[in-house]
């Protein structure tokens, strides 16, 4: 199984950078960077990090087809993989739909949208003009001239990576993906995604075996397991707060429960949300614990057929530490 990070832009990217450059050592193989549209822009993000690395991969984690379009995310993607010399991987997801309402878009047609995305990205990075006449991406001609490999020297076959939790969206994920990011810490959610994944892999003549699946988990290590469940529960909290009933159903987490949470980060009491959640519940949403109980969980996932575990926000208390944590890790993997 490989390792990612996940890094959010709300700090200076020099930050992030001094960050990737850590996990880069430490042997992370994946960076991704979260892309919404109130932190730092992910494109200048990512080109920051690939200036500041030599081997690891870099990647948004995700994009969506709505607040860019997807010609202008092929052009992003070139442009920051001519930089880091081919490493870089791109997601695609339907987007956040509460940030959505801010920014008066519908997020509408998901499925089509990010499904229609991820092919006409794959055929723009080619460097060919590229007609397309889809329910929501219309092309004619669009070329992108620099992509073609001729011209760069730099192999433009960027891997694309879809972002998703629902089963419709993981079939799609499933049919079109090379990789698939899974907001997901427990085995539980990846042997239900892994039905789905196989359902769109199979009807697109593919094998989930070809297929990247990552588990993109809430990630709390700390030598003081209590200081790490500390850290992890406010995220958890905004996880159940925004959760399908499919998958609260799946952890047993009662709709009185997630309505309690949605009140305490509602009041801001952030406090108040580290006896509310258990210990059990936020097992449930996030892989945490001190060294021993992390490395247990990280092997369940795989087990349950994760290929890439993510570690994603809040990483630990103290994140430099974490990471040194997550790479001694690594090396039992
Ligand atoms: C749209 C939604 O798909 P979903 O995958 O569950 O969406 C939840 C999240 O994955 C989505 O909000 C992501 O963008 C969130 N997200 C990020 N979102 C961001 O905005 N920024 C990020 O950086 C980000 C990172 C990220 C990383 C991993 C990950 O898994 C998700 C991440 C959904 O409701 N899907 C359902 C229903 C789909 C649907 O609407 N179907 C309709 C429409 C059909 C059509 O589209 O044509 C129908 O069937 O009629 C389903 O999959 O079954």
């Amino acid at each position: 199984m490989k390792f990612g990070i996940e890094l959010v832009p709300n700090e200076p990217v020099f930050k992030i950078a001094a960050y990737t450059k850590a996990a880069e050592d430490q042997g992370f193989e994946y960076v991704w960077i979260t892309d919404h549209y109130n932190n730092r822009e992910v494109y200048s993000t990512i080109s920051v990090l690939a200036l500041a690395t030599n081997k690891i991969k870099i990647g948004a984690g995700v994009t969506n087809p709505y607040t860019r379009s997807p010609v202008i995310t092929a052009t992003s993607i070139a442009s920051v993989n001519e930089i880091a010399g081919g490493r870089t991987v791109l997601g695609i997801g339907p987007g956040d739909k509460m940030t959505f309402e801010a920014l008066g878009l519908l997020g509408e047609k998901p499925l089509t949208a990010v499904r229609e995305s991820a092919v006409v990205v794959r055929e723009l990075l080619t460097g060919k003009k590229v007609s397309y006449d889809g329910e929501i991406v219309k092309l004619k001609n669009a070329k992108i001239d620099f992509a073609d490999p001729k011209k760069t020297g730099v192999d433009m076959n960027i891997p694309i990576y879809i972002g998703a939790q629902g089963p419709k969206m993981l079939e799609t994920a499933g049919a079109v993906g090379d990789g698939i990011l899974i907001n997901g810490s427990h085995p539980d959610d990846f042997k239900a995604a892994a039905v789905q994944i196989k359902k769109g892999a199979e009807g697109s003549g593919r094998n989930i075996k070809d297929i990247d699946v990552a588990a993109y988990t809430c990630f709390s290590v700390d030598e003081d397991a209590e200081k790490a469940y500390a850290a992890a529960k406010p995220v958890v909290a905004f996880i159940i707060a925004g959760a399908a009933d499919v998958l609260l159903e799946r952890h047993s987490i009662s709709k009185e429960l997630k309505t309690e949470i949605a009140d305490a980060i509602g009041r801001g009491d952030f406090k108040g949300l580290n006896t509310i959640i258990t210990d059990d519940a936020a097992d449930r949403f996030a892989v945490v614990g001190d060294y021993d109980a992390c490395l247990k969980k990280a092997k369940e996932l795989e087990k349950a057929g994760v290929t890439q575990l993510v570690a994603g926000s809040p990483l630990g208390p103290n994140k430099e530490k974490s990471i040194k944590l997550i790479g001694k890790m690594i090396e039992e993997f």
